[in-house]
């Protein structure tokens, strides 16, 4: 099966166009004051227009009171809902309500027990996303998790993999743990929110020939 791939973080036109012309499945917008990769609502829903129709348009909030993020979800109308933070299964589980938009659940995982109680958001979400553990922020640090912790996991959900990848590891990781979508942000830039179109282009590129 083919690889999805995420690119994140995205703040121009020209990355979106690099990330559909690589091949990419999903574009995310990061909406979260403290990361360097933040986007205004007004900003994100702009971006979010400039998504060509085969691609998906992901949201990443984090850790918002509830009727925010729903005012956050209506304004900028993304196909998909990342959220990033402490969010509870209950409170993934509501927005689902509002299909056909899709839920995905970050969860940073440290050990074997990470991976238990992660289940609490099967049935909950469409989508959980593996990260490496929060650190001074939620994500986007770059960090990769240990990827044998995944391997041989038996997946009740579907979910994909972020944290720390890029053009030179993605192979290595999906090698490892067979995920089916690759999500990455830091790893394709040259500065903390500054996107650089090659690596976008690599990173796909060995996403796709492994
Ligand atoms: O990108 C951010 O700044 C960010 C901020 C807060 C929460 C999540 C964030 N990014 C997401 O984190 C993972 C891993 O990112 P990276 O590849 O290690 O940089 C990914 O889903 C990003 O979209």
């Amino acid at each position: 099966m083919t690889t999805r791939i995420k690119i994140c973080g995205l703040k121009s036109r020209e990355a979106i166009m690099a990330a559909a012309d690589a091949g990419a499945t999903h574009v995310g917008f990061v909406h979260y004051p403290p990361s360097p990769r933040h986007v205004s609502l007004e900003e994100a829903a702009a971006l979010r227009q400039m998504v060509p129709a085969h691609m998906k348009a992901v949201l990443l909030l984090v850790s918002m009171e509830a009727a925010d993020a729903a005012k956050a979800i209506a304004r900028v109308q993304p196909h998909v809902v990342q959220f990033h933070g402490a969010e509870s299964a209950q409170g993934c589980a509501m927005f689902r309500q509002l299909a056909p938009l899709e839920v995905w659940k970050a969860v940073g995982v440290k050990n074997p027990a990470s991976l238990e109680e992660a289940q609490r958001f099967v049935g909950a979400v469409d989508l959980i996303l593996y990260d490496a553990p929060a650190g001074s922020l939620p994500g986007g640090q770059g960090l990769a998790l240990d990827w044998s912790l995944l391997a041989g996991h038996q997946h009740r959900a579907p979910w994909g993999l972020a944290g720390g990848l890029n053009a030179d590891n993605v192979a290595e990781a999906i090698r490892q743990t067979g995920a089916p979508l690759v999500d990455t942000s830091s790893g394709v830039e040259s500065a903390p929110g500054v996107k650089d179109l090659n690596r976008i282009a690599e990173f796909c590129r060995a996403v796709r020939e492994g």
